[in-house]
């Protein structure tokens, strides 16, 4: 199994391109099941997930080409990919397949939609919380689905061979749920009202690449949707907007090694909250035509504290790179995670690097250290892992993560693009 060897103490600097957003590209993929056309996705990142997900659809009768040249695509980059669900084969998500990864899950609306039918597993991804699909099974019943779970299974039935659109209020904002819903609505018969729905920047993404394809949809990124149903849907072009997450790992990378990095290709509007806090922590930063750079000055790092929340509120995904982050700055910092009940597996392995932390319930509370010691390590999960990387680039000596394949899932070349600016991270295979 792969680790990461990092030598810490370097101070970072140059430039880091900045790939397509994961949790963007999953669901752009997952809407090339409602057309027999080609939807074509640039900028779609190269991770295991994207090709986890290639896998899953492939079950379902959808073809892909990758357009580009091929040393380039071997290498790891962002590719545009062709996706075309001419004919679904298949209705059924096997278990094998959707065990690996929650956004797997989410076929069940498309299917439904354009097939009237889905038999879909209960999805897996990162241990992070119980994740129940409550949410996802009570509003496709609103617009008129007949569901059933046995075994493992969802199974998902129409009436009529059609979804009708209706009003449903997501009792809790869910992004996964905004989603499925977004796409099946999208081919129903009438209007459908989705309230308190997700805001996140992947939602507007799936949103634009639904109306390039006919959908009808208004409100996207508010917390209110309206969906006029179509007949049917055609193929359309469409970017992957940037990585949030990436752009904010990256950012409190430098923020915590002290240096000057160009995050190329980031968008601040992505992220405000994120990059607000960073600038309380003391790290300079300045929106450029080419993105986001990063400064600091090696002055040491201000506490602040932070809590999770739905987008526009600081992200839960970069809640484990911020822990690692506090662990040295000057003082005591709270940190509570407000999505997700099991989101802390990382303090552990914090501490095995020298962190003080203590939980009390949801909340973390850091008390800064002036060095941390590098140790050997292991990442629970994806945002976990790259906490204990940014922490051991900080850090003096040696660390090794363990465990890289959840990195794999959601970083690009995460050794080369910090080699790039510095730092000593390579990757031992085996
Ligand atoms: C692939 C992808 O895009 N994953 C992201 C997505 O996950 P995901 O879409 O799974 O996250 P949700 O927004 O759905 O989850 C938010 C909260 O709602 C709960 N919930 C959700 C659905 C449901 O049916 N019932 C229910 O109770 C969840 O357990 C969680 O406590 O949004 C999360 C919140 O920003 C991110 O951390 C994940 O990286
Ligand atoms: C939690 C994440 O992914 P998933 O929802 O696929 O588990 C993530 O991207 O941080």
């Amino acid at each position: 199994m792969d680790r990461i060897r990092i030598v810490g103490g370097n101070e970072l600097a140059g430039t880091i391109p900045i790939s397509g957003a994961k949790n963007a590209a999953l669901p752009l993929m997952i809407a090339s099941l409602l057309t027999d056309d080609t939807l074509t996705l640039e900028n779609v990142p190269h991770l295991a997930d994207v090709e986890q997900l290639i896998r899953i659809l492939g079950n379902h009768g959808v073809d892909y080409s990758v357009n580009g040249r091929r040393e380039k695509q071997q290498e790891g980059y962002s590719r545009t990919i062709n996706f075309s669900a001419r004919n679904i084969v298949d209705t059924t998500a096997p278990y094998e397949l959707v065990s690996k990864m929650r956004a797997s899950f989410w076929v069940i609306g498309p299917l439904l939609a354009r097939m009237g039918e889905a038999k879909v597993s209960l999805p897996g991804g990162c241990a992070i919380g119980t994740r129940p699909v409550d949410l996802f099974l009570e509003g496709l019943q609103v617009l008129g689905a007949e569901l059933d779970v046995d075994n493992g299974y969802v199974m998902a039935k129409t009436k009529n061979g059609r979804l009708t659109g209706n009003r449903y209020v997501f009792p809790k904002v869910s992004v996964g749920a905004t989603h499925v819903l977004m796409m099946a609505a999208s081919l129903a018969k009438g209007e459908t009202v989705l309230e308190n729905a997700a805001r996140e920047p992947e939602i507007v993404n799936l949103a634009e690449c639904l109306i390039a394809m006919g959908a009808k949809i208004h409100g996207a990124g508010t917390a209110t949707i309206t969906i006029h149903g179509v007949e049917a849907l055609s193929g359309a072009r469409v970017r992957v907007i940037p990585d949030r997450i990436e752009t904010g790992t990256y950012a409190m990378a430098v923020a915590m090694t002290g240096g000057d990095v160009m995050l190329a290709g980031a968008r601040p509007d992505l992220l405000q909250s994120a990059l607000d806090v960073l600038v309380e922590t003391g790290a300079e930063i300045t929106a450029t035509n080419e993105g986001i750079r990063v400064k600091r000055n090696g002055a040491g790092i201000a506490p602040v504290d932070v809590t999770t929340a739905p987008f526009p509120a600081f992200p839960t995904d970069l809640q484990a790179q911020f822990m690692g982050m506090m662990t040295m700055a000057k003082g005591k910092s709270r940190i509570t995670e407000t999505i997700f009940e099991n989101r802390f597996m990382h303090v552990q392995e914090l501490a095995r690097l020298g962190a003080h932390i203590t939980l009390s319930g949801q909340t973390a509370i850091v008390d800064g250290v002036a060095k941390l010691k590098g140790a050997p390590v292991m990442a629970t999960d994806l945002r976990a892992s790259v906490s204990l990387v940014i922490a051991g680039l900080a850090a003096e000596g040696e660390t090794t993560v363990n465990r890289v394949y959840h990195l794999d899932r959601g970083f690009e070349r995460l050794e080369e693009k910090l080699s790039g600016c510095g730092a000593v991270i390579e990757r031992i295979s085996g």
